[in-house]
């Protein structure tokens, strides 16, 4: 384990490189870093201070104390200094600590929520953040290099740092990711961003955006290759730049679509636009079955608004798209329009204020009456948690009040006919402010969760036809080995594997350009959540199915639906029951069975992973189970020992017939615990497969699940 002492020391003087070294040495090779008392299992020698070479870059952390922190750095934080750390497996153990640390702390603030979404779009939680960034950084002490190096300025000093060429290659993805969109187009990082707004500020024509983008490209690598003339590698890495400025250049010609993306411009008054997604259509969109259906009628809706309000149809003015970074909210946006064929209105929270404070308003305004003229359109609204936080003290976005209750005004504004539909997307629903949730706002919400296996596979196959692969290729195997990954990572995936097998000289890709690429992805940024995802899934597996085993060996109980570890919503997995009629009324047997299944989550984590590694997962699970025992003592006259009278008011009962009453439903909780243990030890091996089974296939129905736990071999789906 790699863990560095921690407090913050800024007084420590740090070579670059060898920190640089010590990131991405393997673990038996020792390591010198200056200053940093590092420990692990073999350790690492400690070189003091003045024995750094000096020549070498190094960086003074006094200057970039933890307090300096600047809350526009937390996005480069989070998406790239902590991948940063990820990407030798030492490292990624080490986060793994610090997200646990950071992830609680929004647990017990939030309930479970994706550590990522919470800091990415809560700039304005200001506190919070500190906190958050504390228990992450606190131990991180070096953290700064990595800000201190972002952006093109000092980028050199950036690319000192990365070692393998499979790092630069990542890294060329930071420095042109704008051009290179829609074919390695998940950063959205401030590089793009600086410049984007360089355009903007220079007014380029957009005629010449594209030789402005390649220019400032080329400059950057001759820039490059004045501080490091000869290095060989770094000809490589310029290579590979080139490449993937062609192909990304080529991918922008051939692929308009993916790469136009409308913005609202700048100035007061600006324009807006709206771009016409006739080619975006829902069969672009792979893998969200669920979602497409509940948006199906919001494309009839907006097809004749007139004859759909007239036959009675009603419609929310606004739907939110609730789901992580990448899983296609926009194209799903898109789509509708595109299946309406209907003009598309493109506005991202994060840009309303973003050039000139104070102009969100002004530029709602806008939006809304240009819409308004046009319908029936879609307005999308990305990153509405940016607009729509609650933010109600923050001193980032004073004018971020004005944006918002301009945004409720122009909603209220319409009716419901009038054929504009606002789509607003967010990762962070809990963050967006009440006002916006409240009937006649965005009052339908449509989930778009990470794929499943099935619709991981869909959305490989879908991009993998646009490509040259051969015979090998499996894109099942690969959906197998890419839990938790969004279609855009998939979609990256894909498009790293044909730039592995184009730089390779291949002719088609293969499974091995595949694999390859899933595993960089793997190392890089979303490794620590996908390690922690499968940790975590295969507790959850046993919960659910010591749930799902308990439910199929009790006579009364209901019988099984389908068993899911597919995390939806606050929880991780889930087995549902179905009743095979409707229940007017419950036995005692059924109810006994219903607290026992209950019981098995926790059973089943105690007898796998003993009692030390029991989990908080099953609190909803005893919830339950205590809510059953107890109507059956105080409501439904089941207790033998107080017998057939009900105790409505337990608060006005004697102390000791509550006392008695508790005792019981204690009694009544012990005994289920007991049974369920004794039905899971009794058949452990069938837990073990279904455990296995759902590790595999993540979801699986009633059918298969009785084929488990029947002892045969499921089909390969
Ligand atoms: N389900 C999917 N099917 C096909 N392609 C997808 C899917 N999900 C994502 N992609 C690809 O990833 C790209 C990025 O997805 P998109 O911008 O729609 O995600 P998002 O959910 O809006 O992400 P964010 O929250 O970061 O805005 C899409 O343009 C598409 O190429
Ligand atoms: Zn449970």
């Amino acid at each position: 384990m790699f863990s560095l002492s921690s407090t913050v020391q800024p007084q420590v003087t740090v070579p670059l490189s060898h920190l640089i070294n010590a990131f991405h040495t393997p673990k038996n090779t020792s390591v010198s870093l200056s200053g940093v008392s590092v420990s692990q299992k073999q350790h690492r020698d400690v070189v003091p201070e003045h024995e750094a070479p000096s020549s070498e870059p190094s960086l003074n952390l006094r200057d970039l104390g933890l307090s300096e922190l600047k809350i526009g750095q937390i996005d480069q934080l989070v998406e790239n200094l902590l991948p940063g750390f990820c990407k030798g497996k030492n490292i990624s153990s080490h986060w793994h600590t610090s997200h646990v640390s950071a992830q609680s702390f929004f647990e017990n603030k939030y309930g479970n929520l994706d550590i990522f979404s919470t800091l990415r779009s809560s700039c304005l939680y200001r506190k919070q953040h500190s906190r958050a960034l504390q228990s992450i950084c606190s131990d991180l002490q070096y953290w700064p290099v990595f800000i201190q190096s972002r952006g093109f300025k000092t980028l050199k000093s950036r690319t000192r740092r990365l070692q393998s060429t499979s790092e630069r290659l990542a890294e060329t993805q930071n420095i042109a990711p704008s051009f290179v969109k829609g074919f390695l187009l998940r950063d959205r990082g401030s590089d793009v961003e600086s410049l984007d707004k360089l355009m903007k500020t220079k007014n380029i024509p957009e005629a010449h955006q594209d030789a402005f983008k390649t220019g400032f490209a080329e400059g950057f690598l001759k820039a490059q290759a004045l501080t490091q003339k000869t290095n060989d590698s770094l000809r490589r890495t310029r290579l590979i730049l080139f490449i993937l400025l062609l192909f990304g250049i080529y991918g922008l010609l051939k692929n308009p679509f993916l790469s136009v993306r409308f913005r609202t411009t700048t100035g007061l008054d600006s324009a807006v636009d709206p771009v016409q997604m006739k080619n975006v259509t829902f069969e672009h969109v792979k893998g969200v079955e669920e979602a497409k259906q509940e948006l199906q009628e919001v494309v009839e809706f907006l097809k004749n608004p007139q004859k759909f309000t007239i036959l009675g149809g009603k419609l929310p003015k606004g739907i939110l798209l609730v789901g992580p970074p990448g899983t296609g909210k926009t194209l799903l946006a898109r789509a509708v329009a595109g299946e309406a064929d209907v003009p598309f209105y493109y506005a991202s929270g994060s840009e309303f204020d973003e050039m000139f404070v104070g102009v969100g308003a002004s530029r709602i305004r806008n939006l809304f009456r240009e819409a308004k003229a046009n319908a029936p359109c879609v307005i999308f609204i990305d990153e509405l948690d940016s607009v729509g936080g609650k933010r109600i003290e923050s001193p980032m976005h004073p004018y971020s009040r004005q944006t918002i209750n301009q945004l409720l005004a122009e909603m209220d504004g319409f009716k419901p006919n009038e054929g504009v539909i606002i789509i607003g997307a967010t990762n962070f629903p809990e963050a967006l402010d009440n006002a916006l949730i409240r009937p006649g706002r965005f009052d339908m919400q449509v989930t778009v969760p990470r794929p499943d296996v099935k619709g991981r596979t869909e959305i490989l196959k879908w991009y993998l036809n646009k490509i040259k692969f051969d015979q090998s290729v499996d894109p099942e195997i690969i959906a197998r080995g890419t839990v938790g990954f969004s279609g855009a990572e998939l979609e990256n995936l894909v498009n790293q594997a044909a730039l592995k097998a184009a730089v390779d000289g291949k002719e088609m890709v293969t499974m091995k350009e595949l694999e390859f690429s899933k595993d960089k992805i793997l190392m890089g940024p979303e490794r620590r959540s996908v390690e922690i995802d499968n940790k975590n899934k295969t507790i959850t597996a046993y919960h659910e199915s010591g749930h799902a085993i308990i439910a199929y060996y009790t006579k009364d109980a209901m019988p099984i639906n389908k068993a899911t570890i597919m995390p939806r919503g606050p929880t991780l997995g889930h087995v549902s029951l179905l009743p095979e009629n409707d229940r007017w009324n419950e036995t005692r047997a059924q109810l006994l069975a219903q607290m026992d299944v209950s019981m098995g989550g926790r059973v089943a984590e105690e007898l796998i992973f003993g009692t030390d590694h029991i989990t908080t997962g099953a609190s909803s699970d005893f919830d339950n189970a205590t809510k059953i025992a107890k109507r059956m003592v105080t409501k439904f006259g089941m207790s033998e020992k107080l017998g057939v009278m009900t105790y409505s008011d337990t608060g006005k009962l004697s102390p000791e017939t509550q006392s008695a009453i508790e005792q019981e439903i204690r009694i009544l909780l012990r005994d289920s615990y007991e049974r369920a243990k004794h039905i899971l030890k009794t058949h452990a091996k069938e837990h073990k497969n279904l455990a296995e089974a759902l590790l595999t296939y993540e979801t699986l129905d009633a059918k298969e699940i009785q084929i488990v736990l029947e002892g045969k071999k499921l089909e390969v789906r």
